[in-house]
């Protein structure tokens, strides 16, 4: 097994992380389309590091138009082996106040207007999405956060919207009965798209305010977004790199680095070579001797 090799996905008001040695923007192509930025890739310490801001530089991108498969493919091309995605999200819960850092263990998928697979005619496949986060990497990122100073909980539900509107009440109020913690528009279909190309995935999810559902506190709007995230970006950019700390040694294996090995149901026989061709990055270890 080689090094760790983390891809950080930055969320809103993350655009850039300082502090990385032999720092570099570099363009990146992909067969799915434009990515969102150029990769800033770098050191701390023996883990390299690659950091592409889901919205771009100067937030361009909506939630609907972030291209979620060209992001995840020149990720997983940039030789990333694990990925931190970091996220803006409202709290459905008393207990998840502005501030907190939450690590994510599910996620309800309510998003309707996205590229959701890799997959398709030609060549289907069908990865499990019952433990949809990495569970080793969540942890890491956890004590990170807490070694940064920050208040992190562990195993939040996050409901995936499409917005890019807020909420209505009666939404956030559905929500809250199904048991959800967090809300946030952007960790689907991405967390499926890396598990599809066979990357343990984590979701740190900061918590900006309590959307629209709590009497005594002004329904979300997106400069209270901001100014937490404002607030809260140091500690975001602490905790990714005490989380680098914690990955200077070897990697161990993974499950969810073979999960395409129980995924694929096409006969090789009927595999679509275009469709191959594109997935040259995300399935270059399953299909290497196609
Ligand atoms: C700027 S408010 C709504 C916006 O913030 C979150 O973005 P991200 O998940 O990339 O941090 C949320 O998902 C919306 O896209
Ligand atoms: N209340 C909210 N709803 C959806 N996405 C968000 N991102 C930050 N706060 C949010």
């Amino acid at each position: 097994m080689g090094g760790w090799v983390l891809g950080v996905i930055g969320g809103s008001g993350l655009y850039e992380i300082e502090g990385l040695a032999n720092r570099r923007w570099v363009k990146a192509d992909s067969p799915w389309g434009e990515p969102s930025d150029e990769l800033l890739t770098g050191e701390i310490g023996d883990l390299k590091l690659v950091f592409l801001p889901r919205h771009g530089r100067g937030h361009r991108i909506s939630p609907t138009e972030v291209n979620s498969r060209a992001n995840i493919d020149v990720l997983k091309r940039a030789g990333c082996t694990d990925i931190l995605s970091v996220s803006a999200v409202g709290s459905l819960r008393e207990e998840y106040a502005p501030g907190d850092f939450a690590l994510v263990d599910q996620y309800i998928d309510r998003t309707f207007a996205r590229p959701k697979s890799f997959f398709g005619t030609g060549l289907v496949a069908h990865v499990s999405m019952a433990d949809p986060t990495c569970p080793r990497l969540s942890g890491l990122a956890a004590a990170a956060g807490r070694a940064a100073g920050q208040t992190v909980a562990e195993a939040a539900t996050l409901v995936v919207m499409e917005g890019p509107q807020f909420s209505t009440r009666a939404e956030s109020e559905l929500y809250r009965s199904w048991g959800a913690d967090l809300i946030g528009m952007t960790a689907m279909p991405e967390a499926k798209l890396a598990r599809e190309a066979e990357l343990p995935y984590a979701t740190l999810a900061m918590v900006t305010d309590y959307d629209c559902w709590r009497e005594e506190t002004a329904a979300v709007e997106v400069s209270a977004v901001m100014e937490v995230m404002a607030a809260n970006a140091d500690g975001a950019r602490a905790t990714i790199v005490r989380l680098a700390e914690a990955l200077q040694d070897e990697r161990p294996a993974s499950p969810i680095d073979t999960c395409l090995d129980y995924a694929v149901v096409t006969s090789p026989s009927a595999w679509d070579p275009a469709r191959l061709a594109k997935l040259d990055a995300i399935g270059a270890r399953r299909f290497k001797d196609a």
